[in-house]
């Protein structure tokens, strides 16, 4: 087994009214870990705490009741082992659930999403509607100072469309307990995340693994501390394109530890006819785009056809 650290992470605070400064914070984690803590990020701790409380009810219903929100076009219900994050793993999948919402605010897309019925969870849909919006609001605030953070004016990501509809997955996470570590069953296998950035959220249980240099061999994996009412935010791979790898998508995991775990993750992903292309101050004659141009709804499929295996 490789040699394994503790990691604590930069700290960003959100409500910093020093916004170059807190810039060129973001700027440094980026580089360095594409991890950082965001403090101050607006959501109150209440509503965090109910959809912590409106999860646990969720996923202890029965499997046939959650099977009739299975997955489809990426919303709804996923069982456990249906995923598996690192496609080239030999393992028969993750060893969690999941439910999918998103991308609301837009009827075509809303229409798709799948909501437990309001007799069995009452307060479901309100609750998972408010916390989308508060994260959608602090990723937006956030991706306004990555774009300072990169010499871009703050609405840079606004003017090139990719936050117009946000494209805005809000993802519900249950590791069930009772496995011990294991190399072969991972609660989420090693991957990087596919969009611009995601804004986590865990009920202390730890479990979330970093490798920082994900190209090197054997991998070394460090524990990601938990830092009561932060976000965990890290940098995903459209993003690592538009910075030609200035900015990393670090690679992570999530293993079992033998305890029961929920988290949240907001994955805040360019509008999908959004075009990401590396950006002019990224690139020069002696360092060229790594990566062509791709709409960002094209990316995403192929990602999620490499997930799902279909
Ligand atoms: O549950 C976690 O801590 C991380 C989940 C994750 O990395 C993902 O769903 O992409
Ligand atoms: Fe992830």
């Amino acid at each position: 087994m490789s040699a394994r650290t503790t990691l604590s992470l930069p700290i960003i605070d959100l409500s910093s009214p020093d916004r170059v400064s807190t810039a060129n914070s973001i700027r440094q984690a980026c580089i360095e870990f594409g991890f950082f803590y965001l403090v101050n990020h607006g959501v109150e701790k209440k509503l965090l705490l109910k959809v912590f409380d409106e999860s646990k009810k969720f996923f202890s219903l029965s499997l046939e009741e959650k099977m009739k929100l299975a997955r489809k076009e990426n919303r709804g219900y996923s069982p456990l082992y249906s995923e598996k994050l690192d496609p080239t793993s030999a393992s028969k999948g993750d060893l969690k659930e999941a439910h999918n919402i998103g991308p609301l605010g837009d009827a075509t897309s809303d229409n798709l999403n799948q909501w437990p019925s309001k007799e069995a969870l009452p307060s479901w849909r309100p609750t998972m509607e408010s916390f989308y919006w508060k994260v959608v609001e602090a990723g937006k605030h956030l991706v306004s100072l990555i774009a300072l953070s990169l010499n871009l004016d703050e609405d840079f990501f606004e003017k090139i469309g990719a936050l117009n509809k946000p494209a805005a997955f809000l993802r519900l996470l249950h590791y069930p307990g009772g496995l011990e570590p294991d190399e072969e069953v991972h609660g989420a296998s090693a991957h990087s995340d596919y969009g611009m950035i995601t804004l986590l959220v865990t009920d202390g249980v730890q479990g979330l693994q970093i490798c920082k240099e994900k190209f090197k061999q054997p991998r070394v994996w460090e524990d990601v501390t938990h830092l009561e009412g932060a976000f965990i935010v890290n940098i995903g791979d459209m993003m690592e394109r538009w910075t030609n790898c200035l900015y990393r998508s670090t690679m992570h995991r999530v293993m079992p530890t033998g305890k029961e775990r929920y988290s949240v993750a907001l994955f805040l992903d360019p509008a999908l006819d959004c075009v990401v292309e590396c950006l002019q101050s990224c690139c020069s004659e002696s360092c060229p785009p790594r990566f062509p141009p791709i709409r960002s709804g094209d990316y995403l499929n192929e990602r999620f056809r490499l997930t799902y295996g279909s």
